[in-house]
């Protein structure tokens, strides 16, 4: 008699009224099979969620202003526990490294077409009579105007009453209005990275009257470049100006532009063009349509994604197009795979460039032939390794002039300490089989904008730490993206907070009013009393101290930018265990609850002494995580 049941699925299961003996055992062995594969699932479920149960997950966040270092930390772990994926996507920086040179190069050129601060030339009578034509002078990359006495490091974190404490407990005091290396005062001006702000007129057609007004401005800087005088017989300022040896070699040097723009256009898909014209201080750097300006996490976290669906096939008119408005911005990519994985599905089959001798020995520090390039497809295969290639002599004969290294030096240009620098290694890196080393990718530079997770586990065995998965957070520096940090302070195991205490006579780009040192001490102090980081350990990396040695012994005293630094001595080793004890007491003072803080100094882009330091800060992230774990 059947079984009645409210169940409709009991009707359907129900062995049919009519079953012969034989379709009965059939259905009790079809049963029986079920029922064992059913049991190897449920197995299967069970031992993968024990798997899962047993998987660390370590969540690591890089904070520190712009240029501090961070995406830099971030690749020396890349480098250190996934180098295979590291190596493979080395090829990929080649393009961020040309337009860091070709960068580089546009720099030292505005650099000569305008009057020197102290220049006998740059006297009004004869500024009118040059600059007749010309734009106002550019100021240098590390232009500084003195510092106010305030700062701006601590907007939106954490919402905490910062400026209460301000002054008290590091008690380091900066100098202001004596800044030596710097020009006098001047009203704040718009964020400027690197470059001089746009000039409508600006375009390739007039760039030999810029020269023409480099040429008069500096009768007696470049009495020599290129082995030949400067003067001409009738004694006019312009009649053989643009027979000039400088002219002809800016001439020559035009190719760049046209690379720029492609390079740009590469690296910068066209869905970031609203996003990246930061005009001013308080432009969005976002496109979120959210109306505050600002991505939410989740946009954020996943901004990468909009930029690995790019579309590079830009033509070249457009590319042109877009590198004016980007012209006089520092180029960024938002974290994440996204640009890389734009170049990656372009990447064509390297050509044979039998005919190149200069790069066999040097194509790659691994020494194997690279096996692609980046390249969107569009041009010959890399066309801006071509142009530069074609430019090296030219590139190399400008950076090495010694009378244009004066005009820098005068402007208090110091390229070399500068983000991106190349121009010393412009014979290998120019080369047409060039391949960037792990030392290059680690000094190349591209801003980052946005928040991004990157998740790996380790390829390289690390002893106990095999099976863990580490999250590392990398943020934007620069003042508006301070913003978008606080919604990834959530379950993070340890900060790293990057201080590069090299720019201690250095302005933040996004704000020359703001010495970079004081920037980084306040942000310090805002990271430190944030009660949502109250129990994150904090490792601090005092950073770049291979350009802090080079600053204090070509005699740039720290004291007259830090006054209480006092008569110390102008030292590498004084100067960072001064202030490392300043950061360590700001930490003392600040922390809500005690807790555990390392710090160390360094040279992020230093692989040998890095690899030390970053295998001793896993080390102490995952015996903290184990600690925390335990505790839970
Ligand atoms: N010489 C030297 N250069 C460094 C050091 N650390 C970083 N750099 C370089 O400084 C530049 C900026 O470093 P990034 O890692 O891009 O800085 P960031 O903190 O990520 O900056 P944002 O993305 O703007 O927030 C890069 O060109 C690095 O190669 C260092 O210790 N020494
Ligand atoms: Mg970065």
């Amino acid at each position: 008699m059947p079984v009645s049941s409210d169940d409709p699925l009991d009707e359907v299961l129900r062995p049919p009224p009519d079953e012969t003996p034989e379709e009965r055992d059939l259905r009790l062995e079809r049963e029986a099979e079920a029922k064992r594969v059913s049991l190897a699932i449920d197995a299967n479920i069970r031992a993968e969620r024990q798997a899962l149960r047993k998987k660390r997950i370590v969540r690591l966040l890089l904070l520190g202003q712009s240029e501090s270092g961070k995406s830099t930390t971030l690749r020396q772990f890349q480098r250190l526990y996934t180098p295979t994926a590291f190596r493979e996507e080395r090829i990929l920086w080649r393009a961020v490294i040309q337009l860091n040179i070709v960068r580089s190069i546009r720099t030292i050129l505005d650099a000569l077409s305008g009057p020197l601060p102290n220049s006998p030339y740059s006297s009004p009578r004869i500024r009118n009579r040059s600059l007749s034509r010309s734009r106002a002078p550019p100021l240098p990359s590390n232009y500084s105007p003195p510092f106010p006495p305030q700062s701006h490091a601590l907007d939106n974190l954490d919402q905490m009453d910062h400026t209460r404490r301000n002054g008290h407990g590091a008690d380091m005091q900066f100098s202001y209005g004596t800044a030596p290396h710097y020009p006098p005062r001047q009203p704040p001006r718009p964020p400027q990275t690197h470059y001089p702000e746009p000039d409508p007129d600006d375009d390739l057609d007039d760039s030999d009257t810029e020269f023409t007004v480099a040429n008069t401005s500096y009768p007696s800087s470049l009495p020599n470049f290129n082995g030949s005088p400067r003067s001409n017989p009738s004694g006019s300022s312009t009649t053989t100006l643009a027979q000039s040896p400088l002219d002809a070699l800016k001439a020559r040097l035009l190719p760049l532009r046209h690379i720029e723009a492609l390079l740009i256009a590469k690296l910068v898909p066209p869905n970031e063009e609203e996003a990246t014209h930061l005009a001013g201080p308080s432009h969005s750097h976002y496109h979120n349509g959210n109306g505050n300006g600002h991505p939410s996490p989740t946009e954020s976290h996943f901004s990468h994604h909009t930029l690995h669906q790019s579309n590079n096939n830009h033509s070249r008119s457009y590319g042109h197009q877009r590198s004016q408005s980007y012209r006089n911005q520092e180029i960024f990519v938002r974290p994440g795979p996204g640009w890389k994985g734009g170049l990656a599905r372009a990447r064509v089959n390297f050509p044979d460039y039998s005919s190149d001798t200069t790069s066999s020995s040097q194509s790659s520090s691994s020494g194997q032939r690279p096996m692609s390039a980046g390249n969107t497809g569009l041009e010959t295969p890399d066309e801006p390794q071509d142009v530069l290639h074609s430019c090296k002599r030219d590139m190399i004969q400008l950076w090495n002039d010694e009378a244009i290294r004066d005009v820098l030096r005068r402007r208090k240009i110091r390229l070399e300490e500068a983000s991106g620098f190349f121009l010393d290694d412009l014979e290998r890196v120019t080369s047409l089989r060039y391949m960037p080393t792990d030392d290059d990718v680690l000094k190349a530079r591209l801003k980052t904008v946005g928040v991004s997770e990157y998740k790996f586990e380790m390829e390289v065995s690390a002893g106990r730490d095999s099976g863990t998965e580490w999250r590392i957070v990398d943020v934007g520096g620069s003042r508006s993206q301070r913003p978008t940090w606080a919604p990834f302070f959530d379950d993070v195991d340890a900060i790293i907070f990057l201080a590069p205490i090299s720019g201690f006579d250095q302005v933040l780009a996004e704000d020359r009013t703001v010495n970079r040192l004081e920037d980084s001490v306040l942000l310090w102090k805002a990271v430190c009393s944030s009660k949502l980081l109250a129990n994150v350990d904090l490792v601090l990396f005092l950073n770049k101290c291979d350009i802090l040695e080079k600053k204090l012994n070509s005699n740039i005293r720290l004291a007259k930018y830090v006054r209480s630094y006092g008569d110390r001595p102008n030292d590498l080793d004084s100067v960072s265990k001064y202030l490392r004890g300043k950061f360590s007491a700001i930490h003392r003072e600040y922390s809500p609850n005690p807790r555990k803080f390392y710090a160390f100094c360094t040279s992020v882009t230093d692989t040998a002494t890095t690899a030390g330091i970053i295998a001793s800060v896993r080390d102490m992230v995952i015996r903290q995580h184990l600690k925390q774990s335990k505790l839970l």
